[in-house]
């Protein structure tokens, strides 16, 4: 039984490489040990009571697995949730787990964090899960998540998406996104808040809501995490990600039909990874997947989703297929970091939506990161390293050494880092594209458990992944844009924890000084007298990639710019603004910093051409 987002991906992939063989494109061919007749397939077992609806989703894409899902052929086919797999592993029920909170989560630290919404008639925030009608099976999931209040990103996000609204939402890495985004979707399918029934298409799946996300490896994570908070709800979630043969990515779409009366059809979210001109279009051109019964779109890291790399082929999924229009399916972009250029492409694809910022700034980070910055020249950066690893050693918890996460620029360099530490006596492991998935996958088990406890990365691990005890993140190369730096550095310091965030920066830097300094000093953090020189001779000098004129924080929801054009960007939706804090009922206090100048300048490091080391 797969116990984790690797073993179920490798499960998923070893049953399609073992068990099917595509015989065309419509048509699967299922190797399986026993065969029941179709009249049988459908019978409840002895213990069940209830039959499927008339009209429920039973067709014949009951020939495809469940990952991990037992019997599928002697199971009746309505009880889903009776085969699905525990992912608490608490099948005794015990009451008791559900007594502690999340552990360490310090709310106190979100007690002071201003927000900021804007847009028409913004529903008002909630202070307790208890507030919001998720549905009885998802509040008891919440429990078992051991989550006792929202976060602030959720308090907000979740009751504006309940209501119907779209959303794009700017809230600190670690702050709770995944279920901001997760809880009213999965509610919202539970309900069948939507009139439109997915049709008996063999072959194809027709899920109700899609989340799009860029690596795999936080496709697999979001994909856990959803099933937790699914278990039990009659939501089935399913993850499919690009880069292998097309038979191995058809086993991963599982039609499931619930023994609900509320519903007849099949509820899927698929969590998708997209990679460059590969997999989902083709996937969809292939008509595996129909996206005509849309209800929900998320795109997590949204802006990445946005920037060069990837838009032509969001554009293509959500404007150019049979995806619902905005407006009549819901539309969710999240990020910790959206700038303006990115909030005015990604605009195209929502309807009247709402804007909310939760922190001090778009794109801030958290204080709960100390940051540190060292002047490091090219030469000395491992010894200087090694200098941090040893301090480390003397700290490490229950014997074992802090997990440390280490952002270099290149693969190669990657490479040699790792052997060089490994050589040196610390045990290492690396991250980066051109590792296959499986290396990929067993570097980062090997890291959450603390057996390797320095992983050395690019910047495919700089998003999204959350691992717990990450207490050091060392960007070793300083990375060319500041929300690169915002990322990488928000693996550590998550869910109200603190951590330690120690930057290396030597002349080739000298771009990053400006805003590096600009965001330590919005996160309450030392900044260090040189930095600060550096920082003032960036701004007299011209600047440079990096420079943001007129402050690069300044800008918010890009619909408050005066050179907002509405006509162009989606009609006249813009309806002021609210600040308040996550916590307080009173806003203001935060709104002298806001200017309305913007000035997420043009050459901000989106354009075409960024080098790139996520493929
Ligand atoms: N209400 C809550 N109570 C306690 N813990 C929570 C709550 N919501 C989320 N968490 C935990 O906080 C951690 C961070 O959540 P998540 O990964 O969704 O953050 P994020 O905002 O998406 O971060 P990133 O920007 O880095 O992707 C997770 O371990 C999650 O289980």
């Amino acid at each position: 039984m797969p116990t984790s987002w690797a073993d179920s991906v490798a499960a998923a992939e070893n049953t399609a490489a073992g068990s099917y063989s595509v015989g065309n494109s419509n048509s699967l061919t299922p190797n399986r040990p026993t065969y029941v007749p179709p009249h049988l397939r459908n019978r409840p077992s002895s213990s069940e009571v209830a039959s499927a609806p008339a009209g429920a989703n039973t067709g014949s894409t009951s020939a495809i697995p469940a990952v991990g899902g037992g019997n599928r052929w002697a199971a009746p086919r309505n009880d889903y949730r009776d085969r699905e797999v525990n992912p608490f592993g608490d099948d005794d029920g015990t009451e008791q787990q559900f007594d502690q909170e999340n552990t360490g989560i310090n709310f106190d630290a979100y007690e002071d964090i201003p927000v900021e919404t804007s847009g028409d008639n913004v529903p008002p925030p909630v202070n307790t899960f208890a507030e919001i009608d998720l549905g009885e099976a998802l509040n008891l999931n919440i429990r078992r998540c051991k989550y006792v209040k929202p976060t602030p990103v959720q308090r907000y996000a979740i009751p504006i998406s309940l209501s119907g609204r779209d959303l794009m939402a700017c809230a600190q890495t670690g702050s709770g996104k995944t279920a901001a985004f997760c809880f009213p979707i999965i509610s919202g399918i539970m309900r069948g808040q939507f009139g439109q029934r997915a049709p008996r298409m063999p072959h194809t799946a027709c899920p109700h809501a899609l989340i799009l996300s860029p690596t795999r490896e936080l496709s697999c994570q979001i994909h856990e995490e959803a099933k937790k908070f699914a278990y039990q709800t009659g939501v089935k979630v399913v993850v499919a990600y690009g880069g292998a043969p097309i038979n191995q990515q058809v086993v991963i779409f599982i039609t499931v039909s619930i023994n609900d009366s509320n519903f007849v059809n099949s509820k899927e979210v698929l969590t998708f990874l997209l990679l460059p001109r590969r997999a989902l279009v083709d996937l969809l051109e292939r008509a595996r997947v129909s996206l005509q019964f849309i209800r929900y779109l998320a795109l997590d890291e949204a802006d990445r989703m946005l920037d060069m790399g990837f838009e032509p082929q969001i554009r293509k999924i959500v404007q150019q297929m049979d995806m619902p229009p905005p407006g009549v399916r819901q539309t969710m972009l999240f990020s910790a970091t959206f700038p303006k250029e990115i909030q005015r492409l990604a605009s195209d694809f929502l309807a009247n939506y709402i804007f909310l910022a939760v922190g001090r700034r778009v794109g801030s980070s958290t204080d709960l990161i100390l940051q540190r910055v060292e002047y490091v020249q090219e030469s000395d950066k491992r010894s200087h390293l090694m200098d941090l690893l040893h301090a480390q050693r003397a700290n490490g918890v229950h014997g074992k050494q802090a997990l440390t996460l280490v952002f270099v620029e290149t693969k190669k360099g990657a490479d040699a880092l790792e052997y060089w530490l490994c050589m040196n006596g610390f045990p290492a492991t690396t991250i980066h594209g051109d590792r296959t998935q499986q290396e990929r996958e067993l570097a980062l088990r090997s890291f959450k458990s603390g057996n390797t406890p320095i992983l050395v990365a690019t910047d495919v691990a700089a998003r999204g992944l959350d691992i717990p005890h990450v207490a050091h993140v060392v960007n070793f190369d300083l990375p060319n844009d500041i929300d690169d730096y915002v990322h990488r550095i928000g693996r550590t310091g998550r869910a109200g924890k603190s951590g330690l965030a120690t930057a290396f920066f030597n002349d080739n830097n000298a771009s990053m000084a400006r805003p590096l300094s600009d965001l330590m000093q919005e996160a309450n953090q030392e900044v260090p007298a040189w930095l600060a020189r550096y920082a003032a001779r960036a701004s007299y000098g011209g600047g440079g990639k990096n420079r943001r004129g007129g402050g690069r924080f300044g800008g918010r929801d890009f619909r408050r710019d005066s050179n907002f054009n509405r006509g162009g960007g989606g009609g006249d939706y813009y309806g002021g603004g609210n600040m308040n804090n996550a916590y307080g009922a009173a806003g203001g206090g935060y709104g002298g910093g806001y200017g309305a100048s913007g000035g997420y300048g043009g050459s901000g490091g989106y354009g075409p051409g960024v080098a790139s080391a996520w493929d």
